[in-house]
């Protein structure tokens, strides 16, 4: 089985400019398969604002009414997904840019109503790689956007880190597949002030010690509950840090283990 690299990046790298165009040079030069997943929520909630419509995040999950969904749309599947795809193209990189509606790739279902309406919200209900693997065997990168569909035409806002842990999962059938977390901090972290204090490793039973510590709060438990749902999953190496750590052996961050 050959391997492929499913990478997330967050706003840390797409609000800047620079940021950005180190990291899709060093992207483009990876010989393995490869998939990118790109958040955009800071872009998205700045346009919001101009625009004079709320922003609304519970458990760091946008609440995405209509006038929201329309926002997310033209942010992350366009302006986003499209200037990262030009930008691969002028590293010599052939891509393609997707949401979940294009290729039939990432299927979900509106978040059902319980103590929260989230409104156009999608979980993931099944991931279909049959696109993705003709052109994946063609050595065309796919970068996927953070929206979903539910097959009667809804489109349907889903978190980046889920859209990357889903693919992930649904990859392993036929490559060997690692998932990596880019953010902007060198890893999980003992003390989030401290960039020193890499936790190196993360098992299912340090997990839960260090949640009931509140050495983990906020955007992170979202993520890591994502990387166990991945490594659990048949997905074979899962880490997260620093997109350097991508591109050199030495820099440290942070595995996720069983
Ligand atoms: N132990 C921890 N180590 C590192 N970051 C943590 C930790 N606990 C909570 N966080 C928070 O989680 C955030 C990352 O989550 P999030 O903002 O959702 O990531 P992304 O940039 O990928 O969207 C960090 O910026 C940090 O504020
Ligand atoms: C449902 C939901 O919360 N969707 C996210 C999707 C974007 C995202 O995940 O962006 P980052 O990775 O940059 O945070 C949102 O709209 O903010």
């Amino acid at each position: 089985m050959k391997t492929i690299k499913v990478i997330k990046i967050g706003g840390n790298i797409i609000d800047n400019e620079e940021a950005l165009a180190a990291f899709i040079k060093n992207f483009a030069a990876i010989s393995d398969p490869k998939v990118l997943i790109h958040g955009g929520g800071k872009l998205a909630t700045k346009l919001a604002e101009q625009m004079n419509i709320p922003v609304q995040m519970n458990e760091g999950r946008r609440i995405t009414d209509a006038d929201t969904l329309d926002i997310i749309t033209m942010v992350y599947a366009g302006k986003i997904n499209k200037n990262i795809v030009a930008q691969l193209q002028a590293n010599n990189c052939n891509a393609i840019g997707f949401s979940g509606a294009d290729g039939n790739t990432i299927i979900s279902e509106k978040r059902p109503i319980k103590t929260i309406d989230y409104g156009f919200v999608g979980d993931v209900k099944k991931v279909n790689t049959d696109a993705l693997e003709v052109l994946l065997n063609n050595n065309i990168t796919p970068v996927f956007c953070a929206i979903s569909h539910d097959e009667n035409g809804q489109l349907l806002n889903t978190n980046a880190d889920t859209i990357a842990s889903e693919l992930a999962i649904g990859l392993s059938t036929i490559f060997n597949t690692e998932l990596y977390y880019c953010f902007e901090k060198n890893g999980v972290l003992k003390d989030v002030e401290n960039e020193d204090s890499v936790i190196e490793n993360i098992k299912t039973e340090s997990y839960k010690i260090l949640k009931e510590n509140n050495i983990i709060f906020e955007g992170m438990l979202p993520k890591l509950d994502n990387c166990f749902h991945a490594i659990n999953k048949n997905v074979k190496k899962v880490c997260i840090g620093k997109s350097d750590m991508l591109f050199n052996t030495n820099i440290k961050h942070t595995t996720i283990t069983q």
